[in-house]
């Protein structure tokens, strides 16, 4: 048993802890994220589920006032402390999808085929086949196959949305990051965006920030309630809504604070 639970973790988080100049957001998270799961982050504004979120593929790099202590182990390799982490080959690992889609100023075809090109794939009849993959598993393929050409800006913004879940997928990650995916969208597009979550948990490990708390009952096998930068609990989605063993998660998933 203790074999399998070891094979099937493909994330360890140990002892993180995120600063932003002197000030603690994030206060030593420890946590295992399955392979092929969905974990669903949850906790009221400010209490650093996104900090932890962008810890996990370093994109808090990019804040220069940002420091990240302890490790993240994905798939063996000890993402915060290699000495000489590729950061471009580590976010195609571990590929991202912010709250608001943000789809490059170019056509639907281009915004699926740019990364791979730029990376090596050149063949038409090769990037077309990925193009028209990307978008079947994002489960876009049937609204824009014939309208490739065009701006991925004509698209709404659940499309977009879909759009940017399709670009990070034709990279071909083992873990997507989710940054309240659906926050911005309408019933029917976030509707879709939670459908395709449960598709992609098939091929992929899924990471989720969410606002919302049946969305994390609804599509998460894991759901982790954080408060003021730590972990409260982490639980299975179905324990935690039913019967969370800390009583501020209960108070929080029965709306009584948040
Ligand atoms: N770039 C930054 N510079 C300084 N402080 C930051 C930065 N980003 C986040 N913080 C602070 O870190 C803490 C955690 O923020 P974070 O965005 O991770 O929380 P969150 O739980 O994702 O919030 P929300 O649900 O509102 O998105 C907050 O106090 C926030 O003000």
């Amino acid at each position: 048993m203790q074999a399998n639970t070891v094979a099937d973790t493909i994330m360890e988080v140990r002892d993180v802890s995120v600063y932003y100049g002197e000030k603690r957001a994030v206060t030593n998270i420890n946590m295992d994220i399955e392979r092929h799961s969905v974990t669903a982050f949850i906790g009221p504004s400010g209490c650093g589920k996104s900090t932890l979120l962008r810890s996990m593929n370093r994109m808090n790099d990019l804040v220069p006032s940002c420091r990240v202590t302890g490790s993240i182990v994905i798939d063996g390799i000890d993402v915060i402390n290699h000495e000489q982490m590729n950061m471009e080959g580590l976010r195609q690992v571990v590929g991202m999808v912010f709250q608001r889609a943000n789809p490059f100023f170019k056509s639907i075809y281009e915004n699926i085929a740019f990364a791979p090109r730029f990376h090596g794939i050149k063949g038409k009849q090769e990037l077309d086949e990925l193009v028209e993959r990307s978008l079947r598993k994002a489960a876009l393929w049937d609204e824009v196959k014939d309208r490739l050409r065009e701006s991925a800006l004509s698209l709404s913004g659940g499309q977009q949305q879909r759009l940017c879940i399709a670009r990070a997928i034709a990279m071909e990650p083992t873990i997507l990051l989710l940054d309240e995916p659906a926050s911005a969208l309408d019933p029917i597009s976030t509707m879709k965006i939670e459908e395709l979550v449960l598709e992609l948990k098939e091929e992929y490990t899924i990471v989720i920030v969410t606002h919302n708390l049946h969305q994390a009952a609804r599509i998460s096998d894991k759901t982790a309630f954080f408060l003021m930068g730590e972990l409260v609990e982490m639980n299975d989605t179905a324990k935690m809504f039913t019967s969370p063993e800390n009583e501020k998660t209960e108070a929080y998933i029965s709306g009584r604070f948040g």
